[in-house]
């Protein structure tokens, strides 16, 4: 006899896991708030490592802090020797995810307070990780092109750094604040897939860097971070804003999902796609390039007016991305270096008032029957 199926809540649309203080959707007014602080408020006003501090402590750095942290930040960005062994022996054609997913577990292995849960210990660690996933992002991108990693440079700021470890300078300030507004736009986003992944791990009792590496897994997936590589993908296949037209009426005979577009909770617009177009579009005047910017304006209007559907943040992250010179495997790795601070808030919040996340399935597979002896089967 089957029983009766439950109400299911599949994808777990519309169900309130937890309370959580860090960050607040709001779809209604399309708005997101860190702490408090509106988005694009942070965008303007502040830079990525304030975020980092304010995601992490609960309110924005004064000067004396905000040195602190820094220093912390600017003192650990260093890979060991073994690590680097490590990078260099990942094949060349390895996703970049999948490198940084197996760096995040090989400096848990490293760590000096892996097995230290306890929240002081796991904030000392997610400083370790914030400060050294650039350094091993860049050394991936590197070693993939047969080029050396460069070390990092302690007198650069957090984005001035990423841009040296990358391509060995550091462009103009209109790019780094493009690139600095983008961190702050990626850093957090309430309960995401790999946000909910992170504190599902916590939630055992499990330290940060698996929460991390599981977090890292969760965000490869082209519905979630995936997505910022494959819309630059999808935008040089189209190549041109006179193409775009016909191709999304390809992708609809075909109802394709159309890469950078919906979301989960935002159903009217993504809170942070006007903020990351205004910077993309500088990106784009800096570069004299304006065919990916124009491409994805005739995307985007057309989308609307067929499907009704709204770009999300990777939308403009990709090309915004891809004006500053990333190749396009980096765009995923460089969303990381900027979650790790949300979802180490996440494993702060949910260490702190911890239940272990273990939901229920309804069963639909075979009654229980015998087991038959294999000269039966
Ligand atoms: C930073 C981030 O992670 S933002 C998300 C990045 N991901 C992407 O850009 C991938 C493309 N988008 C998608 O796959 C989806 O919109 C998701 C996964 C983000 C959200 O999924 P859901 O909340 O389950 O989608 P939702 O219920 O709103 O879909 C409603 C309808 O719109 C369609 N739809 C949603 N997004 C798209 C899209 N990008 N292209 C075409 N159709 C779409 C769905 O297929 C569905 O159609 P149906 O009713 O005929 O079945
Ligand atoms: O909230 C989500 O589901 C996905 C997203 O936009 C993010 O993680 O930034």
């Amino acid at each position: 006899m089957s029983e009766a199926t439950p109400t299911l809540y599949k994808g777990l649309v519309g169900v309130y896991a937890d309370v959580s203080s860090v960050s607040k959707v709001m779809p209604e007014t399309n708005s997101l708030t860190y702490r408090g602080y509106a988005v694009q408020d942070l965008c303007e006003e502040s830079n990525f490592e304030e975020v980092a501090y304010l995601l992490w402590h609960g309110e924005l750095p004064n000067a004396q802090q905000l040195a602190a942290f820094q220093a912390e930040e600017r003192a650990n960005r260093a890979l060991s020797p073994a690590l680097l062994r490590v990078l260099r022996e990942i094949p060349k054609d390895a996703h970049p995810m999948d490198a940084i997913r197996t760096a995040v577990s090989f400096m848990g292995t490293e760590d000096p307070e892996t097995a230290d849960v306890s929240d002081a210990a796991q904030r000392r660690k997610a400083m370790r990780l914030l400060a050294k996933l650039p350094t091993a992002v860049a050394a991936t991108n590197r070693l993939s092109k047969g080029l050396e990693p460069i070390e990092p440079d302690a007198s650069l700021p957090f984005c001035e750094n990423f841009f040296h470890l990358v391509f060995g300078k550091v462009p103009q300030p209109e790019v780094i604040k493009s690139f600095d507004v983008s961190m702050i736009l990626y850093a957090e986003h309430t309960f995401n897939a790999s946000t909910f992944t992170a504190r599902t791990v916590t939630s055992t009792g499990a330290d940060i860097h698996g929460a991390i590496a599981a977090g890292i897994a969760a965000l490869k997936g082209p519905l979630h971070g995936g997505a910022n590589e494959a819309v630059m993908h999808m935008l040089t296949e189209i190549g041109s804003p006179e193409a775009a037209e016909d191709w999304l009426e390809g992708k609809f005979d075909h109802k394709a999902l159309v890469m950078g577009f919906g979301h989960r909770v935002y159903k009217n617009g993504d809170s942070r796609v006007p903020t990351m177009t205004k910077y993309a579009e500088k990106m784009a005047e800096v570069v004299g390039d304006r065919r990916w910017m124009e491409t994805s304006r005739v995307l985007a209007a057309k989308m609307m007016r067929v499907k009704k559907i709204h770009p999300n943040l990777d939308f403009p992250a990709g090309p915004a991305y891809y004006l500053m010179g990333f190749d396009i495997p980096m765009f995923t790795p460089i969303f990381v270096c900027s979650r790790i601070t949300g979802w180490a808030a996440h494993v702060f919040e949910q260490a702190t008032d911890n239940r272990l996340i273990r939901p229920l399935s309804h069963y639909t597979g075979v009654e229980q029957r015998p087991v038959p002896p294999i000269s039966a089967r």
